[in-house]
């Protein structure tokens, strides 16, 4: 203890020092420590490592200097002087605070103090610090990393979006929205709201959602996604579809928006075009229905549902509307199906009214095809039409009966005759030529079918254009069907080109079938379709013909008795037969024999032409002439050419001339041969009393062959 405590006394000076929490050492002006006390153990090293050593022999140099620098400065200065420093004790760095005082002129004292404890928590605090640093700098580049990231992802979105504060503030939007409105970013960004947007009716309900979605009560009161309209810088209106989302924790939603605007006009134009082709339907005075491929119908206008009777929508066409099990014969929607328009007149057989059809196909969304009819009444119209012809056929007839009458009907045109029958027949040729419904000859064979044919079409308006005619008996039957109705190139084997049919040569003319028994019920179909007006289509296409030709049907058969055989159907029966005319066999019109020879004979050459002595005009009285007036022609012809009257079981008159065959050598093989079946077949014919299936079948040659034979040789 020192001199300066003494007035004190060493217990209390003793217990201050051991109150000062430092470490207290006396140094002479000489740099040697004089005394170590307090906390001395806080030293590490005994005092009798430096007790009675100067600083510079103790302490390591540059820390020796740096110490007696500042006990140097206190000694002069006689102020309070601090150091730090630090020592390597038994290895282990120790960190020392010293406050030097001059005590007196020669000695100073320094309180010491180790704090290697604070410096080491201070060091480890200063690092935990640099970590926490470190690791903050790491998360705020990672936190802007991903703040660009997905600011990136909101600018560059396909979709226009935009971010909404609490106020409704839009704090960013992306060039999709200036799109969209026509605004700037620069404009919108925090100065423009998302309520200034919306068009004034919608506005209440986006504010209602947009606090029901940031209140935790009515958090559902808010759909994610909704409709609504915006007006854009142009005052245009727009209607967008929005989905919103909140950002957690921010009180802001972002919404995406796609704008539908384009889609709500379709919607609206489609639902204008749809009243007005309501409109228009229920409008227009004629019907309308569409059907499907299984004749269901899948609408019906007003006017159509007023004229059945009730809505039979749903309903199968042909039952409802028409009242039958199988579909109309004149029905057309299997063409339209197949993408063909098809239009027609028809005069319905309920209502006995014309109308005009008008069927097209109709290709909805999933592909199928309905077909559209269209029917307007033209009864009214027909019947004017009707009227106009008649006046005209009126004058026609009066004409042609004019005519005729100068000639007192001994004839009429070609055809020869001044009996009763023939003139019952030419009556009736007059209306039919003033007319232009079907007609059918009825006759046995070669009692002038064709010639009453040609001459009632040459009187007829249609007399401009083509008489067909086509021997039905005489086609083989697999090809009926190509030479009506024509066939494309390749339809089957030898169709090398593309050829056209007999309907398409009748168009607007005449169609003479002869032997129309003959005719299939397949056919008969298709022919009846034709002549209704549903056009027809040629072998091997798929393309819908219209043709309007008049039928003239001929035939020796009972075709009442083919109808209740079923050979026959009764539809088409009944459209061929509207103007039926007889002609009578000429047994049963034997005054017109002298007629008829006379003008066969002024017919042939006038220098080989012989007289009819009473004998032979008796003979030909006496025959009953089964082969009709082709018989007669040809008995005559060989009369004329062979000087012989040779009539079916008859004997000859008078002899034969043999040095008439003489005269009459074969140019060629072929003449020859075709003469010899000329004369072969005229005498099977006169032999079996021109019954031509017993001909044929005397001949060994079938019924076709015989009949085409016949055609060839004019017979
Ligand atoms: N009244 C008549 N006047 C003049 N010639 C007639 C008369 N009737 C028939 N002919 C003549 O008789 C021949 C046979 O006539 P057409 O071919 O018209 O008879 P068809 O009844 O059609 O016979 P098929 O049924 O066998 O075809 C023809 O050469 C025709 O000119």
């Amino acid at each position: 203890m020192t001199q300066a405590h003494e007035g004190l006394g060493i217990a209390s000076c003793r217990a201050i020092v051991d109150a000062i929490p430092d470490m207290i050492i006396r140094i002479g002006k000489d740099h040697v420590f004089r005394s170590f006390e307090g906390k001395v153990n806080e030293l590490y090293r005994p005092e009798v490592d430096y007790l009675g050593k100067r600083i510079e022999d103790v302490l390591p140099g540059a820390t020796a200097i740096r110490f007696v620098d500042t006990l140097e400065s206190a000694f002069r200065t006689g102020q309070v002087h601090s150091i730090d420093y630090s020592l390597t004790l038994q290895q282990t760095l120790c960190f020392y605070e010293a406050r030097l005082v001059r005590s007196s002129d020669d000695e100073v004292i320094a309180f010491v103090r180790n704090v290697t404890r604070e410096k080491e928590t201070e060091e480890q605090f200063h690092e935990y610090q640099f970590h926490l640093e470190h690791q903050m700098a790491m998360r705020s580049a990672d936190l802007s990393a991903a703040e660009n990231r997905y600011r990136n992802i909101f600018r560059h979105s396909g979709a226009p979006s935009i971010i909404v504060e609490q106020d409704f503030t839009i704090s960013m939007a992306n060039p999709k929205f200036e799109e969209l409105t026509g605004f700037d970013c620069r404009e919108i960004e925090k100065r423009m709201k998302w309520t200034d947007f919306i068009y004034p009716e919608d506005r209440q309900m986006v504010i209602r959602y947009h606090f029901a979605r940031r209140s935790d009560a009515d958090e559902h009161g808010a759909p994610a996604e909704y409709e609504c309209r915006i007006i854009d810088r142009n005052q245009s209106l727009r209607t967008i579809f929005i989905k919103v989302g909140m950002l957690s924790e921010t009180g802001r939603s972002i919404a995406s928006i796609i704008d539908i605007t384009s889609l709500k006009n379709t919607e609206q134009e489609l639902r204008d075009r749809e009243t007005l082709y309501s409109a228009i339907l229920e409008g227009y005075e004629g019907f309308v229905y569409f059907i499907d491929r299984n004749y269901r119908i899948r609408f019906m206008n007003e006017n159509l549902i007023h004229n059945t009777g009730g809505d039979a929508t749903g309903k199968i066409c042909h039952e409802a509307l028409h009242n039958r099990s199988a579909p109309c014969l004149w029905c057309v929607a299997e063409q339209v199906f197949e993408g063909n328009r098809v239009r027609f007149e028809m005069k319905n057989p309920n209502d006995k009214k014309w109308y005009y059809s008008i069927n097209v196909p109709v290709r909805m969304s999933d592909q199928s095809v309905f077909c559209q009819a269209m029917i307007t009444d033209i009864d009214e119209r027909k019947r004017m039409e009707e009227a106009l012809r008649d006046s005209e056929a009126h004058l026609r007839e009066e004409n042609i009966r004019l005519r005729t009458s100068i000639e007192e009907r001994e004839r009429f045109g070609d055809i020869v005759g001044k009996s009763p029958a023939m003139q019952e027949v030419y009556e009736l040729m007059l209306m039919a030529a003033a007319s232009d419904t079907n007609i059918i000859l009825y006759g046995e064979s070669g009692t002038g079918k064709e010639l009453v044919a040609r001459a009632i079409h040459a009187m007829s308006s249609r007399q401009g254009s083509n008489f067909v005619p086509v021997n039905c008996g005489a086609i083989p039957e697999n090809l009926l069907e190509s030479e009506f109705f024509g066939h494309k190139k390749g339809a089957f084997t030898g169709a090398g080109a593309d050829t056209k049919g007999l309907l398409d040569e009748a168009d607007h003319g005449c169609l003479f079938l002869d032997e129309i028994g003959e005719i299939k019920p397949g056919l008969q179909v298709k022919l009846l379709r034709a002549i209704e007006g549903g056009g027809y289509t040629p072998v091997g296409s798929r393309r819908v013909i219209q043709s309007d030709f008049r039928i003239i049907a001929a035939t020796s058969r009972n075709l009442t008795e083919r109808v209740r055989a079923g050979r026959m159907r009764s539809d088409f029966f009944y459209r061929v037969h509207v103007i039926p005319i007889h002609l009578p066999p000429l047994r049963k019109r034997k005054e017109d024999i002298p007629l008829l020879a006379e003008h066969f004979f002024k017919a042939y050459d006038r220098k080989i032409r012989p007289t009819l002595t009473s004998r032979i005009m008796e003979a030909l009285m006496n025959y009953d002439w089964p082969g009709n007036v082709r018989e007669l022609q040809n008995v005559l012809y060989r009369f004329v050419t062979l000087q012989r009257l040779d009539l079916a079981g008859d004997a000859a008159l008078p002899a034969p001339d043999p040095s008439v065959e003489a005269t009459f050598p074969a140019a060629s093989l072929p003449d020859a041969v075709a003469s010899f079946e000329k004369r072969q077949i005229s005498a099977a014919l006169a032999q079996h009393r021109w019954n031509r299936t017993r001909t044929a079948k005397a001949l060994g040659i079938g019924l076709r062959t015989l009949q085409r034979k016949m055609k060839a040789h004019q017979l």
